[in-house]
C-alpha cells in the first residue's frame, strides 16, 4: 500500500471477464476502465473488492456452511484428517497450532494445496509433496471444494490478464514459465467467538490471524457475510477494515506479483480480530506463480520504477516452504 487508503474500492471486472478471450481485450473501452480501477487499487491499497465476477453464489454460500458444518464437528472427528510434515503439511490443524511472528493464532484450519506428486520438483517441492486429505462428514465436502478451486483458479488466472494489462504488459504476461501452471493454496478457516476466546483456560489473544502478507499473486477471500474481522494496513499504520459486501470476493495482492511490479503493487499487511459473538468462517483462496518459477521485476516495470530493480529475485517454491515452515515451527 503506498497511501492512506481509508477504505478498499469495488471493481466490476463483468466487462474484463467477458473480454478475457479476445486477443484485442485492451482495446476495449470497459476492459480499460476495469484495468484502470485495478491498477489504482492495486497501487494505493493491494486490497480490493471484486463483483461481477460470475462464481455463481449459491456456490460461494454452500462452501462456508460446509466449513462451519465441518469445524462444528467434535475434535475426535476433525483430528481424523490432522496436517503434518507427512501430509505434505495439507489437512486439519488446530486452533493456536499456526504461528504468526512467533504468536500462535486463534483459528483453526484445513490447509490445501496443488498436489505435488514424488520427486516432481525435486529437493524444492520435498516438503510439499502430497495430496490433499478431505473429511467425509460433511458429504460432498470433497466435491464441493474441488468445484470451487477449480472456478477460483480461471478467475483468479482471468483477474491477472486485467492486472497485467494494469502493469502495462500483454494480457498474457503471467502465463507460460510465470503462472501458465499456475500453483494455488486454499485455507478453509474458522475463527472462534470473542466469548470463548477469553475464557480464562485460553491464552488472552485476540488475534484469529497476525499481521501477515500473502505469497504469491493473488487471493481470494470469501468471508462470512456478517461478522467484520479482516483489517488492512495503510501507510500510515492504521488499520482499516473489509466488511463482508455479499456477492463479492475480498482481493489482494500477493509478494510475488510486488516482486514481478517491482514495487509498483504491495503486498499489504493484513491480519484477523473475530470480535463478535458468532464464531467467523471464511476461505481464502491463493493463487500463486508455477512452483519451480524465479520471479524477478519485469521489464515493463523497471522503467515505470526509474531502470533499477527493486528486489532480488525470488523462488516461489522456496518462499512457500520457508513459511510453512515457520508457520508450523
Ligand atoms: N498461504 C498463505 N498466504 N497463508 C497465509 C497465512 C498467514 C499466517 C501465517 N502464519 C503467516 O505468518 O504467514
Ligand atoms: O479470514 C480472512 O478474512 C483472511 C485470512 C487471511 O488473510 C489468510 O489466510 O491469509
Ligand atoms: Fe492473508
Amino acid at each position: 500500500m503506498a497511501t492512506d487508503f481509508k477504505f478498499i474500492p469495488i471493481i466490476d471486472i463483468g466487462p474484463l471477464l467477458a473480454k478475457c478471450g479476445d486477443p484485442k481485450m485492451a482495446e476495449d473501452p470497459a476492459v480499460s476502465e476495469a484495468v484502470k480501477q485495478l491498477d489504482q487499487a492495486c497501487r494505493e491499497a493491494g486490497f480490493f473488492y471484486v463483483k461481477g465476477h460470475g462464481i455463481p453464489d449459491s456456490l460461494i454460500k454452500e462452501v462456508r456452511n460446509l466449513t462451519r458444518k465441518f469445524f462444528e464437528l467434535p475434535y475426535e472427528e476433525k483430528i481424523k484428517i490432522k496436517m503434518t510434515p507427512a501430509t505434505g503439511y495439507r489437512g486439519y490443524q488446530r486452533i493456536g497450532e499456526n504461528i504468526t511472528k512467533g504468536i500462535p493464532d486463534i483459528h483453526e484450519a484445513i490447509d490445501c494445496y496443488k498436489e505435488v506428486k514424488p520427486g516432481m520438483y525435486g529437493a524444492l517441492g520435498k516438503t510439499m509433496e502430497g495430496s490433499n486429505i478431505w473429511p467425509l462428514d460433511p458429504p460432498k465436502f470433497k466435491v464441493l471444494m474441488e468445484e470451487y478451486i477449480s472456478l477460483c483458479t480461471d478467475l483468479s488466472r482471468n483477474i491477472m490478464r486485467g492486472i497485467a494489462l494494469a502493469l502495462g504488459g500483454s494480457p498474457d504476461e503471467f502465463e507460460g514459465e510465470r503462472a501458465g501452471d499456475a500453483f494455488w493454496v486454499m485455507r478453509i478457516i474458522g475463527y472462534p467467538a470473542i466469548s470463548s476466546a477469553n475464557k480464562p483456560e485460553m491464552p488472552k489473544n485476540d488475534i484469529g490471524c497476525g499481521a501477515h502478507t500473502d505469497y504469491g499473486l493473488l487471493t481470494l477471500v470469501n468471508q462470512d457475510d456478517d461478522i467484520t474481522a479482516l483489517q488492512v494496513r495503510n501507510l500510515s499504520g492504521e488499520w482499516i477494515s473489509a466488511p463482508p459486501i455479499p456477492g463479492t470476493f475480498v482481493c489482494n495482492i500477493g509478494d510475488m506479483l510486488k516482486i514481478y511490479s517491482n514495487g509498483l503493487y504491495e503486498s499489504t499487511l493484513h491480519r484477523v480480530i473475530n470480535k463478535s459473538a458468532r464464531y467467523r468462517v471464511s476461505v481464502a483462496y491463493f493463487y500463486e506463480t508455477n512452483f519451480d518459477t524465479a520471479v524477478e521485476p519485469l521489464e515493463i516495470c523497471k522503467k515505470r520504477k526509474g531502470g533499477a530493480k527493486k528486489f532480488e529475485r525470488a523462488v516461489y517454491g522456496e518462499h512457500l516452504v520457508n513459511k510453512v515452515l515457520t508457520n508450523f515451527g
